[in-house]
């Protein structure tokens, strides 16, 4: 089987690298392209056996999964350069959240699913959402999610939840390290604990945070109160958390929400104007 990745930026390398570590893939199944083509090349460097291609038709001519890594502005000019030589039998593979499942099963005739990935699968760790497309046969999702497994939890959402889902899984990453920045650089401020020991025990504690809320058995409110002893020191702090944070995280979503609804209606006219 010989995978393909249209788009070897952040995401596109991620998940090359990912599939290549965790031996889903070896480099010789791999073939990528990219508009700024030495991004591809540096990864055959780093991967011997993972073959360049010149142009994204190369690339599908080779797959038989294709993996679309670019960005939705980019996906109609993509999806207009490949379609001539996608089949039926080509697995198609989006990881952008506002290019609907729809829009591509109208334009091209391949098994097609929407799988948002996280920065979390870069570390074989996180979730991959999963949206399969009506083409998409129960053992087809199997076979899909069984490579996800190599590099993830893949996990079944609807499409109307991409956003929050991805909210939570993908921005969630960028969020929760914004937070733990701001408690680093409180931390140095108040107290002068260099930065390196304060990020080394923000980073532990994450760490070991996350093992809890997953394999550990903990709610993230029985963890609260485990941790706060009563009339300890943890309540002193989580009571000006509760204060402070209130809304916060509704705001936070209410905007990514805005700027998806946004990027929807401008891929919606890209693939409505021209066909
Ligand atoms: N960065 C993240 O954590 C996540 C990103 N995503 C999604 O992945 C998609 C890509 O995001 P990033 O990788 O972060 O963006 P990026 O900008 O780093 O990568 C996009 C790549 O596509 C290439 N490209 C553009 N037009 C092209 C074309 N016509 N042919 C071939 N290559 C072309 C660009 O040169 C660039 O390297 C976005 O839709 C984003 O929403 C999804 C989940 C997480
Ligand atoms: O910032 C973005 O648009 C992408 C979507 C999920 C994570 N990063």
């Amino acid at each position: 089987m010989k995978a393909g990745f249209i788009g070897t930026g952040s995401m596109g390398s991620i998940l090359i690298e990912a599939f290549i570590h965790s031996g889903a893939f070896n480099p010789e199944q791999i073939i990528a392209g990219n508009r700024t083509i030495r991004k591809a090349q540096l990864l055959a460097e780093t991967y011997p056996g993972l073959q360049v291609a010149e142009t994204n038709r190369e690339i599908v001519q080779q797959s038989d999964i294709i993996f679309l890594c670019v960005k939705p502005s980019e996906y109609k000019k993509v999806i207009d350069e490949i379609k001539e030589d996608v089949h039926s039998s080509h697995f198609l593979i989006s990881i952008t959240s506002p290019v609907l499942i729809k829009h591509l099963e109208e334009v091209l005739p391949a098994k097609i699913s929407k799988i948002i990935p996280s920065i979390t699968n870069y570390v074989l760790s996180g979730a991959t959402l999963c949206i399969h497309g009506n083409r998409m046969q129960p053992e087809d999702k199997e076979w899909l999610e069984n490579i996800l497994t190599h590099i993830s939890t893949p996990i079944r959402v609807s499409e109307n939840y991409t956003r929050i889902s991805s909210d939570l899984s993908s921005c969630g990453p960028a969020f929760l390290a914004s937070f733990i920045q701001a408690f680093i650089d409180a931390a140095v401020e108040e107290t002068g604990i260099s930065v390196e020991e304060a990020t080394l025990l923000a980073s532990e504690m994450t760490l070991g945070t996350g093992k809890l809320l997953t394999t550990g058995g903990f709610t993230p409110a029985a963890l609260q109160k485990r941790v706060s002893v009563p009339g300890g020191i943890t309540a002193e702090g989580l009571r000006i958390l509760d204060k402070e944070l209130a809304g916060v995280f509704s705001q936070v979503i209410c905007a990514t929400h805005a700027k998806y609804e946004e990027d929807i209606e401008k891929a919606e006219q890209s693939f409505t104007l021209k066909q």
